[in-house]
């Protein structure tokens, strides 16, 4: 059974879980993709200088109750470190059609009730409208977060499934997407209201330069997925996004996306 951890990862909000390994049988998972795995150098694990702040608590990191699960121990090199974690390199599989991992990767879910106030009609249900599904490692400067993203299909009124969309809480920094599977838009905005929208769909890769809000809309009949990959540090700020919502939303008009001003935008 998926286990829920009392904590969200990343500070982002919503439903977390961890769910069994995924179990693959038509494909080949590559042997030897262990769980990330810390090296330990140094037992000054907690003398941290003034102003230090522990980009990515333990809780994030382990899987606490799980029977026969290790729980993964990161422990800095240095006090005054500039990589606070070395970790033994590891691979994890990805299969491109349903964009599920293997091993473990952490499940965040996000329902329509996690997204009220996010499309412009209320819904009337509480279907999953997406999950992520996010390679462990810690949210640091020196390390790449990675996750799939799941969109589903579906839509509230005649606007389509999408993620919340977020700035990165640190400006500056970038992200790729890459699409795996499904087609839908990337819709890109600057806090000054500026938007571009650019398509995704399998073998696209999408470069979100630091300084654009990013959401993905699924457009289509099956699930979106792709797999983002970002600076470790970059952090996520929902709440502009949740209070002036982007300048643009993707609706259905005459049976295909089409991307509009957004009536409820509050411009800066
Ligand atoms: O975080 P949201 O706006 O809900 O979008 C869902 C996810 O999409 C991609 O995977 C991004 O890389 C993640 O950073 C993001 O969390």
């Amino acid at each position: 059974m998926a286990q829920r951890l009392a904590e969200p990862v990343g500070g982002r909000g919503g439903a977390v879980r961890v769910p069994p390994p995924v179990h693959l049988p038509h494909q080949h998972v590559p042997q030897g993709v262990p769980r990330p795995r810390a090296v330990r150098r140094s037992r000054q694990s907690h003398a941290r200088g003034p102003g230090h702040r522990p980009a990515c608590p333990p809780r994030d990191l382990g899987r606490p109750g799980v029977p026969g699960r290790r729980r993964i121990r990161l422990r800095p090199l240095r006090s005054d470190h500039l990589t606070p974690h070395l970790l033994e390199p590891f691979s994890v599989h990805i299969d491109f059609e349903s964009g599920l991992l293997s091993p473990d990767p952490v499940v965040l879910v996000r329902r329509l009730s996690s997204l009220a106030g996010y499309f412009l009609q209320n819904a009337d249900t509480d279907s999953e409208v997406y999950s992520v599904h996010e390679i462990r490692v810690p949210a640091e400067r020196d390390h790449l977060l990675s996750s799939t993203t799941i969109v589903l299909p579906g839509k509230v009124g005649d606007e389509y499934y999408m993620t919340k969309g977020h700035f990165h809480a640190n400006r500056d920094r970038s992200e790729i997407y890459l699409t795996l599977s499904g087609e839908g838009l990337l819709v890109m905005a600057l806090e000054n209201g500026t938007t571009v929208t650019k398509e995704m769909r399998p073998g696209v890769v999408n470069y979100v330069p630091g300084h654009w809000a990013h959401r993905s809309v699924n457009t289509g009949s099956e699930p979106l997925v792709f797999y983002a990959v970002y600076i470790g540090d970059a952090g996520y700020d929902y709440a502009t996004i949740a209070e002036r919502g982007f300048p643009v939303v993707v609706v259905d008009r005459d049976g295909g996306p089409s991307v509009v001003p957004n009536p409820r935008y509050l411009a800066p």
